[in-house]
């Protein structure tokens, strides 16, 4: 069986007098494409915060690549290998598509952003090599035409892909998108799936939340659901799908 490339148990979150996160635990293997789905207010983006170092959670254990790892702040979870995209995108507007990349492949590197600043000749050299590896990226997710276009004058779509270029730039364990079909026309999710597809078969490992739940169940390994904080069902797409309590959650509905 595949290694075990995340692994949290017992994570709990409490707003004030809501608790947005009960006991949740998660298995995520090497190579799957494991969604995160439930309906409105369930906790999933709240989960994905936690993992990533953005809230601090009241207890959990949290391993990574069977390390345990503290999520305690994004740039040490960054550093431990998950990179995440948001639902709201947050790229650098100003910045040309192919720096927006360089950015994110800078977390793997010696030198740093000040080493790009004061650059001796070994840092420049990695600097051609980050820059190489980025045109790899934007190529990869089929934007290499806007590498020298500022990120904010890219489509919406293409936007949510020079996010996911720029996560992969991080050479992460494991890449964790949220709602990355949110606002993407039918064509832009077919390519978003093929994409996806893509990042797969090269042995990479994705967690994702997304609201399409048919775009969900053709595409990923194992599926976790959420409601009101706990975790409702786990486990292949089809009998998710089946589960009473996952059918009682979607169709009492959405708490929105
Ligand atoms: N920073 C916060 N402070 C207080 N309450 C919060 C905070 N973040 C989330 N919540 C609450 O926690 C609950 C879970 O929210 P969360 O955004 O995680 O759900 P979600 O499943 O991602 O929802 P959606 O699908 O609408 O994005 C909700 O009731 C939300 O109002």
């Amino acid at each position: 069986m595949s290694q075990t490339i995340l692994h949290v148990s017992g994570v709990n979150k409490r707003f004030g007098g809501l608790q947005a996160l009960s006991e949740v635990e998660l298995e995520i293997r090497q190579g799957q494409i494991y969604a995160l789905i439930g309906p409105n207010g369930a906790g999933k983006t709240t989960f994905f915060n936690v993992i990533t170092g953005l809230y601090t959670p009241d207890s959990g254990t949290f391993m990574l690549g069977g390390q345990p790892y503290a999520p305690t702040a994004v740039h040490k979870v960054a550093e431990a290998g998950i990179a995440r995209t948001f639902q709201n995108i947050r790229l650098f507007p100003d910045m040309t598509a192919l720096e927006n990349v360089m950015v994110g492949r800078h977390v793997r590197t010696k030198s740093g952003l000040v080493g790009a600043i004061f650059k001796t000749r070994a840092e420049r050299a990695e600097e051609a090599a980050i820059r190489h590896r980025a045109h790899e990226l934007l190529e990869f997710v089929g934007i290499a035409r806007y590498a020298a276009f500022q990120a904010r004058t890219l489509s919406y779509g293409d936007q949510r892909r020079l996010e996911i270029a720029r996560a992969l730039a991080t050479d992460p364990k494991l890449l964790a998108l949220d709602e990355p079909a949110a606002g993407m026309n039918a064509t832009e999710k077919l390519q978003l799936r093929d994409l996806l597809q893509r990042i797969k078969s090269e042995g990479r490992t994705i967690l994702i939340i997304e609201h399409d739940v048919k775009l969900i169940m053709g595409l990923s390994d194992r599926v976790t659901v959420l409601d009101y904080g706990k975790v409702i069902a786990a486990g292949a797409p089809a009998e998710v799908q089946k589960n009473p309590a996952v059918i009682a959650a979607y169709l009492g509905g959405a708490h929105a």
